[in-house]
């Protein structure tokens, strides 16, 4: 659990690091169903961790909610002279897949908060509407509201409206 601001907004998050290991699969799978946002990992000096991430976005798109948020992760960024994945190719990949890409370092701390944030924001983006009203803010009205509206008597629109729902 990690609680970090977003706009201003404190979001307490809870982050699962699935395995990787093929004999796991049955069980991480599971854990995609309740996500919201996701990060693929691959590592920049493993050009098969890389390969992978094609079986990890299809994974991602069988067994993970369709409004799921996901962000393209190379780590091990402080790895330079093993590098075997061009950052370009990471960004084209990120590209294909429609994803926003980092280039990441759990040993010098690169890019770490910065991803997080990120995909939290993304998250709450696709949650916009929850969220203004948990803000207190009127919803965009929709046009069966607009037409209830346009029912009122004149001078009803003054009663003053707390709430909504
Ligand atoms: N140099 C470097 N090593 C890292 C970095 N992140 C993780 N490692 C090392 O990589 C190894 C694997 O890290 P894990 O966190 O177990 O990786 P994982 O992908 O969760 O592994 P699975 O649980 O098998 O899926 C460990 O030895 C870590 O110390 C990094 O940013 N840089």
């Amino acid at each position: 659990m990690k609680t970090i601001e977003v706009d201003g907004i404190k979001v307490r998050i809870q982050i699962w690091d699935t395995a990787g290991q093929e004999r796991y699969q049955t069980i991480t799978k599971q854990y995609y169903r309740r996500a919201q946002g996701i990060f693929l990992v691959y590592d920049i000096s493993s050009e098969r961790s890389y390969q992978h991430i094609v079986k990890w976005a299809s994974d991602v798109d069988e067994y993970a909610p369709d409004g799921v948020q996901k962000i393209l992760i190379g780590n091990k960024a402080d790895e330079e002279h093993k590098r075997q994945v061009p950052k370009e190719q990471g960004l084209q990949l990120a590209k294909e897949y429609g994803m926003d890409f980092y280039e990441t370092s759990a040993c010098s701390n690169l890019n770490i908060k910065e991803s997080f944030t990120r995909l939290t924001e993304l998250v709450l983006q696709a949650h916009r509407k929850e969220l203004d009203e948990l803000r207190g803010l009127p919803r965009a009205p929709t046009l069966a509201r607009l037409e209830e509206d346009e029912q009122q008597p004149l001078g009803s629109e003054d009663t003053p409206k707390t709430c909504w729902c």
